[in-house]
């Protein structure tokens, strides 16, 4: 439990440094992370530099120089923000990283403050063994991806300082998986967040007065049920094309979040709204799933739809040998032993924008055989895992740094 114990690894005493910064959301401490990064970017010996595509919310972009830096790069991301917490629930203090039996409690001890570090690891390797790779490492340390990367990611790929890192292929976070293979996530479902406002006639709550804002939401509702209802029995029954089970990221959910109306129990409210969060399977039509709820409000005269946050883009990175990064990845990791499962990210990080503009990117944790626990309470890490990561991480990121030209051009020719 102590903050400095001698018999510690030092990776992993850094690791909880960097957890006990309070970068929680909705004020994270953006000023004590960027000190604490540009400080091991200097320890390392790596040029750095920070991006403020909003004020007060810092990319941290840091730079390991490759044999060849003509060539397209591989970029390391990891976002230094966290959700919040409910402190009573928790049995340790969500920032004090704090020890138990080798489990390291605290909020980001997951998601995803345990990559980041890892991959600063790996480069202190590097620096120490004196090892350059063939391609330049960046590393960006992103804001607000906990609020959607509007501020973050969203605007960071379109900035003159990260088109200039040229980047061919990029990691960026998974989740934890309870069982001995790591999830790799190659896409992710298009999160809609969408409202809608019914309007109706007022009067005496003791009338039968026809279509009043709350039943006309209502039956919008409705619409919106069955079709969950239809996703929900694809995922706990359906096979998809190649014969497997459905994963969440296959199908579409879609979750009533908000709901709002009324001044007075015997007045007939004139306007209800409510909010759902959709998430679009990429494996769906778009444009037809779009008409099709849109089709729901228009059958309902005075009932209006209005997207709040909305993701139109299905990119998924390839893995088949089309794809020379993931054939790389697919091939270290069954070098190492390390099983996986591929999937569609049921939720979205960072790495839609970066597939948005042509990107590919793979979404890893080194969280194996660890309860998933990201945006819980007691959200942990055991110690040891996080060792094995940094190892899992050299051996990748040393392999996907050292692609060739030309074994990038023997996969574009096949
Ligand atoms: C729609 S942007 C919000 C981002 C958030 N990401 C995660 C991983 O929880 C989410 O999917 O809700
Ligand atoms: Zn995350
Ligand atoms: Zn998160």
């Amino acid at each position: 439990m102590t903050h400095n114990d001698p018999t510690e690894h030092p990776a992993v005493t850094r690791f909880r440094e960097y957890l006990r910064i309070k970068t929680v959301q909705p004020n994270p401490d953006y000023v004590g992370s960027t000190a604490f990064l540009i400080r091991q970017a200097q320890e390392i010996g790596m040029p750095y530099s920070t991006v403020e595509c909003v004020e007060g919310k810092p990319t941290v972009i840091m730079t390991f120089e490759g044999q060849d830096p003509s060539l397209p790069s591989l970029l390391l991301n990891s976002h230094t923000d966290v959700v919040p917490v409910f402190e009573d629930q928790w049995t340790q203090d969500a920032f004090a990283a704090n020890k138990v039996d080798g489990f390291i409690y605290a909020r980001g001890s997951q998601d995803m403050k345990c990559v980041g570090m890892s991959y600063l690891e790996v480069l202190r390797r590097y620096r120490a063994e004196g090892k350059k790779p063939l391609r330049t490492i960046h590393l960006t340390w992103v804001p607000d991806e906990e609020l959607g990367g509007g501020d973050g990611m969203k605007l960071l790929v379109h900035h003159e300082a990260f088109k200039k890192l040229n980047v061919a292929f990029a990691l960026d976070e998974g989740i934890a998986s309870p069982k001995p293979a790591l999830k790799v996530f190659y896409g992710e479902r298009m999160p809609w967040w969408i409202k809608i406002t019914a309007t109706g006639p007022t009067g005496h709550g003791s009338q039968f007065i026809k279509d009043t804002a709350p039943t006309k939401l209502l039956r919008v509702i409705e619409k919106f049920m069955a079709l969950r209802n239809e996703q929900e029995k694809l995922l706990e029954i359906g096979l998809n094309h190649n014969g497997q089970r459905y994963t969440l990221g296959d199908v579409t959910t879609i979750n009533l979040t908000f709901l709002q109306s009324g001044i007075q129990y015997n007045v007939i409210p004139m306007e209800a709204t409510c909010g759902f969060d959709i998430r679009v399977s990429p494996f769906f039509d778009m444009k037809e799933f779009q008409a099709k709820i849109e089709s729901f409000v228009t059958s309902e005269p005075g009932v209006k739809m209005e997207f709040v946050n909305g993701h139109f883009d299905n990119t998924l990175t390839a893995i088949d040998e089309s794809n020379i990064w993931w054939t790389v990845f697919s091939e270290t990791c069954k070098g190492m032993d390390v099983e996986y499962e591929t999937e569609i990210f049921p939720a979205a990080t960072d790495s839609r924008f970066l597939r948005e503009v042509g990107i590919p990117a793979l979404g890893v944790s080194y969280l194996k055989n660890t309860p998933l626990l990201l945006h819980d309470h007691d959200e942990r890490m055991h110690e040891d895992i996080f060792l094995e990561g940094i190892d899992f991480y050299d051996t990748l990121i040393t392999r996907l740094s050292n692609v060739t030209a030309a074994e990038v051009e023997a996969t574009l020719i096949k």
